[in-house]
């Protein structure tokens, strides 16, 4: 479990993470998201006792990172795939880990099969593509074999294959009963990983929920219809429906369920071609949620 409050911090006059209080848990995979800039990576050094926090604590298994007797055993992090002696093997590097974190050298090859790495675990960390690097960085994170896991955007670089891989991986980590926690801007991604979502923007909490529960209170329903003929449009907003026209012929309606949409349709011998209930992606919500909160953003298009 890792446990942040009131954490914060400063660099000169800009707050990175401002009063962050929440608890990562146990046995659930937790996406941990927020625009560019949010304070992600920040939260996640602080709580790697790899930046001091201005204010505030972050516990792991209720201890401070450097108060930890073996960190390795306890928290293991992905976060600079790339941040590996170029020139060492894969399995060197991990074997570097191993023996000055005072873990056992069978893990080395356990993790290398873990990741699917085995075959190339004696080439150069430097030849290996973003993906393995990846791969590489996983097998890092679980060398210790801790009941905390982090993983600052473990998909980056992989190939499908390599995402579905990642996915199944950090579930199978959740169902072992540690605590995952995985940051990405992937957000389609994260709608079929996580089980629970902490989001931050500019450094503050905005949710701490459910995924299903985050989608259910935010997200907007409405109705995707084709109907064969012209006229069902007033039809549908004669009944009080909010209904957009699209130049492809479709009608997204809001105000009235599809159920409502279908008696509507019955009752005028409206056929319809196309009936379907829509909510809106994680993504959308998303978007929608952190406008205020991102860093930068571009002008309209034109
Ligand atoms: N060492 C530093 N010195 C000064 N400012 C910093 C430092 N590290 C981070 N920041 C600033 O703190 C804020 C949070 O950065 P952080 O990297 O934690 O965000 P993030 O959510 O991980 O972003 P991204 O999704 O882009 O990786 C940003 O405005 C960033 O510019």
């Amino acid at each position: 479990m890792i446990e942040l409050r009131g954490l914060t911090k400063r660099f000169g006059d800009a707050t990175a993470v401002d009063d962050l209080t929440c608890t990562f848990r146990p046995g659930v995979v937790t996406g941990f998201l927020g625009p560019n800039g949010a304070g992600k990576t920040t939260t996640m050094l602080m709580t790697l006792g790899l930046q001091r926090p201005t204010a505030g604590t972050a516990h792991v298994d209720g201890r401070r990172y450097r108060d930890l007797p073996v960190p390795m055993r306890e928290v293991g992090a992905l976060l600079d795939a790339r941040a590996v002696h170029a020139s060492r093997s894969g399995r060197n590097h991990l074997l570097a880990l191993a023996l000055s974190n005072g873990l056992p050298r069978r893990r080395v090859g356990e993790v290398l099969e873990l990741v699917g790495l085995a075959a190339v675990a004696s080439k150069a960390a430097g030849t290996y593509s973003l993906g393995m690097s990846q791969r590489l960085g996983i097998a890092g994170a679980l060398l210790g074999d801790p009941p905390v896991l982090l993983f600052d955007e473990p998909v980056n670089g992989l190939d499908p294959s390599g995402i579905a891989w990642v996915r199944t991986l950090m579930r199978d980590l959740a169902a072992e009963g540690r605590t995952v926690v995985v940051s990405s801007h992937l957000m389609s991604e994260m709608e079929q990983t996580a089980d629970h979502l902490v989001v931050i923007g500019k450094g503050r909490l905005i949710a701490d929920t459910s995924l299903a529960g985050f989608l259910a209170e935010r997200s907007s329903s409405e109705v995707l219809v084709r109907a064969a003929g012209a006229g069902f449009a007033d039809t549908l907003r004669a009944a009080g429906a909010t209904v957009a026209e699209h130049v492809s012929g479709e009608l997204l309606v809001t105000g009235i369920d599809a159920y409502a949409v279908g008696k509507l349709a019955l009752a005028s011998g409206t056929v319809l071609t196309e009936l379907a209930p829509r909510r809106s992606s994680l993504e959308e919500v998303f978007m929608a949620m952190t406008a205020e909160s991102v860093e930068f953003s571009g002008g309209a298009s034109r």
